[in-house]
């Protein structure tokens, strides 16, 4: 395979030869414009493969992002203009350009994220849809007529761009999380200024490079890079700049709660999509291989990193060792380890040393507590460091250990035995989290009573993934506010306007 620098801007050799090196670009995007930071600053982004620095990013302040609000509002007055026929031609013509760089924009995605390539493919395939199912949506944001009281008056009602939205999303899936939001958004009528996670803005750059080429109003898509250490001040003007009206975050639930407040002082309309620590419950009546299937999928796709992955696997006592050790036989054959370029290799390393500390922390904690390592995972030694293997982990208890509070983001698989319907409901429901829950049952009262029971914003039944870009995504509680994705992701950003006219 040949090794390339694609550009001056990737600072490594990579084992994959851009297509189009012209995606690849360190600065911000304001108003139409790629511009450097005002006070020339640039921060790091590293290959979480071997954490050595693949590219440097512009490093912007408030007063770059206050810039490109005022870009985005002066954007907003032309496109809001435009027809919903008009909205979906150019919509389609941005579908059209990111298909035809989906490698590129996949090989980016593995290298600030160290995604197997193969996963990276899903992950621009999966925000593609997003953009697909946005583009159906947009000629059918319909408004209602409304039988009036009074007999002269008629009333209807519009659907209207809300204006400025502000994007802030995650490093876990960038292409998809970005295209779920900016997607949305652009959809509705709405302009945008996108602040990326600092591990993944070369993934928002590239999409911002394919938005350029398609004929938006200058400064429809903003770009606004910066590090964690000019994310508040990054933040703070997002969220008291009056001309933003709506903020999209996904994240923590911590900086969610705060970036809310803040929005709060100005009333803007705010989506939340944050933590989970997803419930996974195999009853004793489950079919038990269809269930180790689901968990497959549900706790160690992207090396366990998504906030609906399973956390907490509550399986029933009296079939604990038979699905343990299917569990542990499906994981040992299903997973290839290896360089993140090769496309047989499907489980990765986490994200940082950061994402490593969190997970090795809740292994040490369990372990201390009382759960032991079922049959450690071979062959996954020198995979670089922050490599963690897939771990099942037996004698768990989600009242006194750290998983059953706090989210793992990581391959840690607690099984966790339980007696009753009652109890596992009661553990399930025990926190404020509230995204996403999984079960397995053959019953079918037992399917439609536990699926009311549980209390999160998304159940997925025999299934292990739920997410899909006609399905509401999005959680109740302490997990967030607003659906992304399916009809009510685009609604979100539009606001009912009513009319009432006299005859
Ligand atoms: O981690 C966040 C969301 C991932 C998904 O849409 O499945």
């Amino acid at each position: 395979m040949a090794f390339t620098s694609a550009s001056n801007v990737l600072l490594k050799n990579i084992p994959y030869q851009f297509k189009d090196v012209s995606l690849l670009d360190n600065r911000a995007y304001i108003g139409g414009k790629w511009l450097p930071a005002e006070s020339g600053a640039t921060f790091p982004v590293f290959d979480p493969e071997d954490n050595v620095v693949i590219f440097r990013v512009v490093n912007l302040t408030d007063v770059e992002v206050h810039k490109a609000i005022d870009a985005a509002q002066t954007a907003f007055l032309t496109y809001k203009e435009f027809s919903h026929r008009k909205r979906r031609q150019l919509l389609h013509q941005w579908i059209t350009v990111v298909k035809e760089n989906r490698d590129d924009l996949a090989a980016i995605c593995t290298l600030e994220l160290g995604k197997p390539i193969t996963e990276s493919y899903v992950t621009v395939d999966y925000g593609l849809s997003f953009l697909e199912w946005f583009e159906g949506e947009i000629e059918r944001l319909y408004g209602e007529t409304i039988p009036a009281a009074r007999e002269n008056n008629r009333i209807f009602t519009t659907r209207e761009p809300q204006g400025v939205v502000a994007a802030i999303t995650p490093w876990n899936s960038p292409i998809a999380m970005i295209l779920r939001k900016v997607g949305a958004a652009i959809a509705a009528g709405c302009t945008v200024v996108l602040k990326p996670a600092p591990e993944t803005p070369m993934c928002a750059i590239a999409i911002a490079k394919l938005f350029e080429r398609v004929g938006y109003p200058a400064g429809t898509l903003n770009i606004v890079t910066g590090d964690a250490a000019s994310s508040p001040s990054i933040g703070n003007e997002l969220c008291r700049n009056k001309l933003v009206r709506h903020l999209s975050f996904t994240g923590s639930t911590a900086v969610g709660k705060f970036l809310n407040g803040e929005c709060g002082k100005s009333l803007k309309k705010t989506s939340m999509e944050l933590g989970g620590n997803a419930p996974f419950i195999v009853f004793e009546d489950a079919d038990i291989q269809k269930a180790v299937d689901g968990l497959i999928s549900s706790k160690f796709r992207s090396s366990g990193q998504t906030c609906v992955c399973a956390n907490r696997v509550f399986v029933h006592r009296s079939i604990m060792s038979e699905f343990a050790e299917k569990l542990n036989a499906t994981q040992q054959k299903t997973f290839v380890y290896g360089s993140v370029w090769d496309p047989k290799v499907n489980f990765g390393p986490l994200y940082s040393s950061r994402g490593l500390e969190k997970v090795q922390k809740h292994l040490e904690d369990a372990l201390a507590n009382g759960a032991t390592v079922f049959d450690k995972t071979s062959n996954t030694e020198n995979q670089g460091p922050n490599f963690f293997p897939p771990t099942i982990l037996l004698d768990c208890n989600a009242e006194t250990m750290r998983f059953g509070s706090e989210e793992t983001f990581g391959p840690l698989a607690p099984l966790v035995p339980f007696d009753s319907e009652e109890e596992v409901l009661r553990l399930a429901n025990t926190y404020e989290s509230g995204l996403a829950s999984y079960f397995y049952t053959e019953n079918i009262s037992r399917l439609w009573r536990v699926a009311e029971a549980l209390d999160t914003g998304m159940v997925g039944v025999r299934v292990g993934l739920v997410s899909a870009c006609e399905q509401p995504f999005g959680g109740v509680k302490e997990s967030g506010i607003g659906r992304e994705g399916s009809k009510f992701g685009v609604e979100d950003y539009t606001d009912v306007k009513s009319i009432t006219v006299g005859i």
